[in-house]
Formats: structure tokens, sequence, C-alpha cells
């Protein structure tokens, strides 16, 4: 095991699922990582908490976290801000945990350049239909927003060929066990093994 944890970096278009995988990480008992809560102007979705699903803010506050060099990256996505809180995502990985970023194209590609050894994944749907369809059943967003996460989905589908993985989310628990693989294969990766043994040498 690496001191250093790994960073997960999970997108994909609106409505694919993140966040139900997301879950279904957790209750699978099959990771260990600690999530990073983003910072929204949007408003809360009913039963959607503060500091646990996201730090809902004002845009002015944002703003001023941007100025303050609070935030590992931020984006525009449809007529809101989201946004990385850098210090915690720091901490955490500094103690060695594994965290999960999930988050945006724009964004990620962000991360990508300030943290090349993270593992970018992208979910995908089945097909356009079935996102359309899960985005609707979801009966979070009114018809208009809906029309342009749709739209801004076809953006971000075209940008998978930036990330590392795509996992197709056509059953829940068939992407979590797919992504199980991948994070997996990331940790015995030679870079991150090696430095344990760069370590034990050094002491020795
Ligand atoms: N594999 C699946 N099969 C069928 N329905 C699914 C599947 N995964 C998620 N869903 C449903 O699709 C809807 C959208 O899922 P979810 O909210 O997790 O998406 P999301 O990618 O996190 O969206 P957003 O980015 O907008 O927050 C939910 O109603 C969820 O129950
Ligand atoms: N660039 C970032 N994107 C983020 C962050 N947190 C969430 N998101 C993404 O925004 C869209 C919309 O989210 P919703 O909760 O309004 O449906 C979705 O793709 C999220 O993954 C973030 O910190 N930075």
């Amino acid at each position: 095991m690496s001191e250093k944890g790994l960073l997960i970096v999970l997108s994909g278009p609106s409505g694919v699922g993140k966040g139900t995988v997301r879950q279904k990480m957790v209750e699978s008992k099959l990771f260990e990582f600690q999530y990073s809560v983003s910072m929204t102007t949007r408003k809360p979705r009913p039963g959607e908490v503060d500091g646990e699903d996201y730090y809902f803010t004002t845009k002015d506050k944002f703003k001023e976290a941007i100025a303050n060099g609070k935030m590992l990256e931020h984006a525009q996505y449809v007529d809101n801000f989201y946004g990385t809180p850098l210090t915690p995502v720091k901490k955490m990985l500094a103690e060695g945990h594994d965290v999960l970023l999930e988050i945006e194209v724009n964004g990620a590609m962000k991360v990508r350049e300030k943290m090349p050894d993270g593992v970018f994944i992208f979910l995908t749907p089945p097909d356009l239909m079935e996102l359309k369809d899960r985005i609707t059943k979801r009966g979070t967003d009114a018809a208009a927003v809906i029309e342009k996460r749709m739209a801004q989905a076809k953006v971000e589908i075209m940008m998978m060929e930036n990330y590392d993985y795509a996992v197709v989310n056509d059953k829940v628990e068939n992407a979590v066990n797919r992504i199980k693989d991948i994070v997996s294969s990331e940790h015995v990766r030679v870079p991150r093994v090696i430095d344990n043994y760069r370590k034990m040498i050094k002491e020795n």
C-alpha cells in the first residue's frame, strides 16, 4: 500500500447515475474512499443536505473562494457554478485515503493538469434515450433544464476520449464491479508500488 491515497475522478453526463453508483460503492464495502464534497451555487434539491451532498453557497461566496485560491478546480455547468475545495482533498490524500471526486468534464480536465497521477473514469449510459429517461424519471429538473442537460451530455460524451477508462452504467452492480477492477489495478501500478520500496531502501 502506498502512503499517498489514490485520486479517483468520476465524470459522466447528468443523470447517468454517478451518485447512485457512488452510493452503491459505499454500500458494497468493496472500497475504502473518502468523498470530496463540492461547492455549488445550485439550489438544494429536496432531501439534499448541506455539507453532505454539497456545500450550497452564493455566487459571491463562490467567487471569493476562487479568488482566495481555495478551489482545486471549478466550472460553470448549465446555469450554476460547481467546484472542488482544495484543502480537504489535499489532506485526505496526504493521510493515505483514496478520494473520489464526482465532477463534470471541464473541471476534471483541470484536475488532470494538476494531478496527473489520478485515475479518470467516465461513466456512460447504455444509450442517450436511456439517459433522458433516467434524468426525467428522477423528477428533480424542469423540462427546460433537462433539455439543457441533455445538450451538455452530448458535448461531455465526446470528451470521454480524455479519460483513462469508460464504464457503462447498465446495471449499477456491474458498474461498481468494473470500477472496483480499475481501482484495484491502479493500486498495483509500478509507479505507486515502487515508492514504498524506495522509502524502505532509503531507511535501511
Ligand atoms: N443503472 C441504472 N439503471 C437504471 N436507473 C439508474 C441506474 N443508475 C442510476 N439510475 C437512476 O437514474 C437517475 C439519475 O441517477 P443519479 O442521480 O445517480 O445520476 P447522476 O449522474 O449523479 O446525476 P447528476 O450529475 O445530475 O447529479 C436516478 O433516478 C437513479 O435512480
Ligand atoms: N467541475 C465540477 N463539477 C461538479 C462538481 N460537483 C458536481 N459537479 C457536476 O456538476 C453536474 C451537475 O450536478 P447536479 O448535482 O446539479 O446534477 C454533474 O455533472 C456533477 O457531477 C465540482 O465540484 N466540480
